[in-house]
């Protein structure tokens, strides 16, 4: 039976995979890693419409077969909406500012920025059409506004309801990658990439090493060993960063050394968070860049580098903002007209007035990227318009291990070489069809190459500056065959170290095991068959407790778990105590790529059959595990889970090297 995690109702791809520590010696394909452009074409096309119709049964579940009432209360509708102003954004776009009819805020809701959203009169039932759909733009306690192309025809005057939708732009973006893959790559800036990609012709590196001057002047050498290699690959490179070892950092170098010889470059990573931290950290460096992307989904920290600000800056964004003026005096216009054909005129006057700002700002566009060395976007922004016809010398994608093949290709199309930065022995990008997952949808370009060419194209940093040295050995060990070292500033580091913590039983171990195993603490499932144990929440919550006791902030403590129902179960119990309140609770899934000083690990399966279900799945626990800075804490049935033999070498070795407590002395 299929285990239920926390990940919205997502479905993982748990399945074990082989592991390339550091990469076979140079290993050919093996026949089930070869895959022809053809073969994958036709293979990824049914698999996004799987996953398509996936995402769109769960939205439907959620909403359509809801009353409004019930969706309102799961967060995926807000109900009694107005329309209190309308406005016009860039690019034409128009800005519906709607505001609770009743009191003073916005009901709790699920509904983020860039969500999906369609616009249905508050009367309508499931079925009905909607009078817009637009996405989610900005977001206050006391109203949200949503970016629409066009002006509902009628019905903004009544009460209103908005519900979040499936967002298909992802998929048909993916699709028309397929497409454009299949056929017209011959030509294209990726003509000589491609063949290298899919393995009917050998990657080639420059025969010297490439030496630079660093801009990053502590970067390390397997750092610097990595920005050498990435600035000699003649069409591919993989950055291997294990957990905590600069892989961002190293990503910065190669793009500020491809800039300074005078290379166009594309830098994408498949979240928006991560696109941000690139831009974040770049903006120190005098070195031209844009972020493409909605304001609405950019860091507020980062907005002046967005292409709409800089567009604005511009000069020929001054007509487009003349013209823009006149549409708000007709919009508002617009709204007070209850005649029929004046309100058709001015509808007509509006979408002239609207087509030409976008012809001045598609203009003024075109100057900000053409006069930009650095172009960040997520990997699906990579096809928006604004790129269309625009080639790089470089295409560079961080968290490649976590994006979908066909999402790389949308940026990599544009491209001549590419570096992908990424650790295929963490979590793999989540996907919701179970079918699309078993026929690969999962499978990461990161460790396809790294399957084919192995050690021919990778290269992996090997000092990271995250963990203490006892918690790193391990996943070393186990996952990037022993070659990870601890950098001196965190190599001995303990929780006691940090300011007004104290030393103390709780504070002084690096790994704690304890182990609930004859306590009769078993686990049990909820209606939604996914896991819990109450006496582990129990216990984890107990350390976390004395945690902050000895001093530790609640806020430097993450409790991580893989089920849902425990995730349900430890936040119930968060909730009884204030002090807990900063202390989070999350899957795996949800840590990947944080960090905390104390981690404490609920494994939850504890049974007579000694089953583990998911918790097999190497990555995952590699990820639990090296979350934590100073302190991991491991809470589980040490006898169900080493029925695997990979969980058994964890317990055993947290049991020879740190703390071992009984769970029974622990929670009395
Ligand atoms: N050469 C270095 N010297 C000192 N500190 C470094 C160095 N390289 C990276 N760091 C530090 O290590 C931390 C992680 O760096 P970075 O964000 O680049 O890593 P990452 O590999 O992208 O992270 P993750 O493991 O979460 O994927 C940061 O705090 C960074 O400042």
């Amino acid at each position: 039976m299929a285990e239920k995690m926390a990940t919205s109702g997502k479905s993982h791809n748990s399945k074990e995979k082989k592991s390339y520590p550091g990469g076979g010696k140079n290993s050919k394909s093996s026949s089930h890693d070869e895959m022809t452009l053809d073969k994958f074409v036709s293979k990824m096309l049914p698999l996004i419409e799987l996953e398509k119709e996936a995402e769109i049964t769960a939205s439907k579940d959620t909403i359509a077969m809801l009353k409004p009432e019930v969706a309102q209360k799961r967060g995926c509708a807000i109900l009694n909406l107005k329309c209190a102003d309308v406005q016009t954004g860039l690019l034409g776009k128009t800005l519906l500012e709607l505001q609770p009819n009743r009191g003073d805020i916005l009901p709790p809701h699920k509904l983020t920025p860039h969500d999906v959203v369609v616009l249905k009169s508050n009367k309508a039932d499931s079925t009905s059409a909607a009078l817009g759909q637009g996405v989610v733009y900005r977001l206050k306690d006391d109203c949200i506004t949503v970016a629409v192309d066009d002006i509902p025809e009628d019905g903004l005057n009544s009460s209103l309801r908005l519900e979040k939708v499936a967002n298909e732009v992802t998929y048909r973006r993916l699709k028309d990658t397929l497409v454009e893959l299949s056929k017209g790559v011959l030509q294209g800036p990726a003509a000589d990439l491609v063949p290298v990609l899919f393995g009917s012709k050998r990657p080639t590196f420059s025969q010297k090493p490439i030496s630079f001057s660093p801009f990053n002047k502590g970067l390390d050498n397997s750092q610097a060993a990595a920005v050498s290699k990435a600035l000699g690959a003649h069409d591919v490179l993989l950055l291997h960063g294990p957990p905590g070892t600069g892989k961002t950092t190293a990503v910065l170098e190669i793009i500020l050394q491809e800039v300074k010889r005078g290379s166009k470059v594309l830098a994408c990573a498949a979240s928006n968070i991560a696109v941000d931290n690139m831009v974040e950290r770049l903006a120190c460096h005098k070195v031209k860049l844009v972020r493409l992307g909605h304001p609405a989904r950019l860091l507020p920290q980062i907005l002046e580098s967005s292409l709409d600000a800089q567009v604005l800056k511009g000069d020929n964004s001054s007509l487009a903002n003349d013209i823009r003026k006149e549409i708000k005096v007709l919009n508002s216009k617009f709204l007070k007209t209850r005649d029929r054909k004046s309100r058709g005129e001015l509808r007509r006057e509006l979408r002239q007035l609207g087509k030409e700002e976008r012809k001045r700002q598609q203009q003024a566009i075109s100057d900000v990227i053409r006069d930009s060395n650095v172009i960040l976007t997520t990997l699906t922004g990579a096809l928006s318009r604004q790129l269309q016809d625009v080639s790089f010398d470089v295409v560079i994608i961080d968290e490649a291990a976590q994006a979908l093949e066909v999402a790389c290709w949308i940026a990599l199309l544009k491209g001549r070489r590419c570096i992908l930065a990424g650790d295929h022995l963490q979590l793999p990008p989540t996907i919701q069809s179970v079918e699309a997952d078993k026929g690969g949808l999962g499978r990461t370009l990161f460790e396809r190459l790294a399957a084919m060419y192995g050690n021919e194209v990778m290269v992996m940093l090997t000092v990271q500056y995250r963990m203490h040295h006892l918690i790193m050995e391990w996943s070393s060990q186990e996952l990037y065959g022993g070659k990870i070292q601890a950098h001196g500033s965190v190599n001995r580091h303990t929780l006691y170290d940090l300011e007004d913590v104290q030393k103390a039983s709780a504070t002084e171990p690096t790994l704690i095991l304890i182990d609930s195993s004859g306590c009769n603490m078993e686990e049990r499932k909820d209606e939604g068959d996914s896991s819990f144990n109450e006496g582990e929440a129990q216990v984890a919550m107990a350390h976390a407790k004395k945690l902050l006791d000895a001093g530790v902030n609640a806020s430097e403590i993450g409790i991580i778990t893989p089920y849902a129902a425990q995730v349900g179960l430890l936040r119930t119990m968060r909730a009884e105590d204030r002090r807990l309140s900063e202390l989070e609770i999350s899957t795996v899934d949800g840590f990947q790529g944080r960090e905390k000083e104390a981690i404490i690990i609920s494994m939850v399966r504890s049974n007579e059959k000694n089953e583990v279900g998911f918790l097999n799945d190497r990555r995952r626990m590699n990820v639990a595990v090296t979350r934590a800075r100073r302190q991991c804490c491991i809470v589980c049935d040490s006898e169900t889970v080493s029925s695997d033999s990979f969980l058994k070498r964890l317990v055993e070795y947290f049991q020879e090297i740190g703390e071992y407590y009984s769970a029974m002395d622990y929670a009395s």
